[in-house]
């Protein structure tokens, strides 16, 4: 190996890592340690594919810093000495970062002030960054930003109905899962240029969920705003809620900004409304009816959703489904093309069960399709373009 760039993703439930060639495409391994706080376990991929390492936890007392342990080790072990940069994704880049930034102290100082902002990504990434800094000073590190896309939105889509000094501060609609979404209009770009040219609402649903709009490869609305709270329902987030709640909640409950944060973020979404599970799986294989509740609300919001971001572009040519609920989920898939009929959305269940590539029928008057997300494959473009290596 002659030098690579290792990429570090730090999800709410998971922790992503990639080993790349600076060529584009050339994954060396990758892996993963997901189902954190559920049921962890790593699992690592060579480039042909194959499963070469595998592992799992008890999931008492192994979070997100155990996990990246798992992985720092992991991927110290398989690289052995040749990395040359380090890229990550860094979930909130505020108003400071609209592009990805070479990060030192100072870099990683200023996002720390957005850490209550998205408690359940930014302290990750920056734990494994400041212990990066320390211990391979000499190997650059790059933040690569999920909001980062979706700035260039049209300013109405970015704005709150609160007096103007707030948005001046900076309490905007950011959007997030960015990268996600630019990883797939590269795609479409390749796949379905002519698709990828017009207007397409892409559902990144994974344990955070979001839908953004994009027209002409750039994104016009996105579900999720100034935090990564807001829009859909998700794996332990309410999504959009009543502002009024939150001072309900204040005021006849005694919930303080603590207690409403860990309510807001962990406790709500598929694991508070089914009582049972945040994730996807479990929730699928339970003969519970709240878990059919959670499951039927969680695809209820996206449907309302789709109207909205239907009514941003001005109509849609296609939709295309992604993430770890997007890509392997196709009962979520089947239900909301379902709750989309009115828009002429057809699907072709053979081809939804197999679930890659386009899963619409010929007599659809929308395409519809699957395609795997890569976030790490768009952190190791931005990382290479910024630091400008290229392979010997
Ligand atoms: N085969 C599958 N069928 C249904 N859901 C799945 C499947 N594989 C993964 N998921 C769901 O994907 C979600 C995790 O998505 P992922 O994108 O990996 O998460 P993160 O947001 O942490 O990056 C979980 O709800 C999990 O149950
Ligand atoms: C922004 C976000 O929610 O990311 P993830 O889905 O990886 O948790
Ligand atoms: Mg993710």
């Amino acid at each position: 190996m002659s030098g690579c760039i290792a990429v570090i993703n730090a999800g709410s439930s998971s922790i992503k890592f990639a080993l790349c060639g600076l060529a584009d495409d050339d994954v060396l391994y990758r892996g993963q340690v997901e189902g954190i706080g559920v049921d962890p376990r790593l699992r690592v991929r060579n480039a042909q594919g194959e499963t070469i390492i595998e592992r799992a936890w008890p999931a008492a007392g192994f979070g997100h810093d155990a996990a990246a342990e798992a992985i720092l080790q992991t991927g110290a072990s398989l690289a052995a000495g040749t990395v040359a940069a380090i890229g990550h994704r860094v979930v909130h880049g505020g108003m400071a970062y609209d592009a990805p930034v070479r990060l030192d102290v100072d870099v990683v100082e200023t996002l720390s002030e957005l850490v209550p902002l998205a408690p359940l990504h930014q302290p990750h990434s920056l734990a494994v960054i400041r212990r990066l800094l320390q211990v391979v000073p000499h190997i650059p590190q790059v933040a690569c930003f999920d909001t980062a896309f979706h700035r260039a939105q049209p300013h109405l889509a970015q704005a709150f109905a609160l007096p103007r000094r707030f948005s001046e501060a900076g309490i905007r609609r950011y959007g997030f899962h960015g990268l996600s979404y630019e990883y797939l209009v590269s795609q479409m770009r390749i796949l379905c240029p002519a698709l990828a040219a017009g207007r397409v609402i892409m559902a990144h649903l994974g344990n955070g969920a979001s839908l953004c709009a994009v027209r002409n490869g750039r994104s016009v609305a996105s579900t999720m705003g100034f935090t990564a709270a807001d829009g859909l329902m998700m794996g332990t987030r309410c999504g959009a809620l009543d502002p009024g709640v939150i001072l309900h909640l204040m005021t006849e409950h005694g919930m303080d900004a603590a207690a409403l944060e860990d309510l807001i973020y962990r406790k709500s979404g598929l694991l508070g409304v089914s009582g049972i599970s945040p994730d996807m799986r479990t929730l699928r294989a339970s003969t519970d009816p709240r878990a059919r509740e959670a499951i039927d609300l969680f695809i209820y919001r996206i449907i309302r959703e789709v109207g909205s971001l239907t009514a941003a572009l001005g109509g849609v040519g296609a939709m295309v489904f992604a993430g770890g609920i997007g890509e392997n989920d196709a009962a979520t898939r089947a239900a909301v093309t379902e709750g989309c009929r009115w828009a002429g959305v057809k699907l072709d269940h053979i081809r939804n069960e197999v679930g890659r590539g386009r899963i619409s029928g010929d007599d659809s008057s929308i395409e519809v399709w699957v395609i795997r997300t890569d976030e790490e494959r768009m952190i190791t473009r931005h990382t290479r373009d910024l630091l400008k290596l290229t392979p010997a």
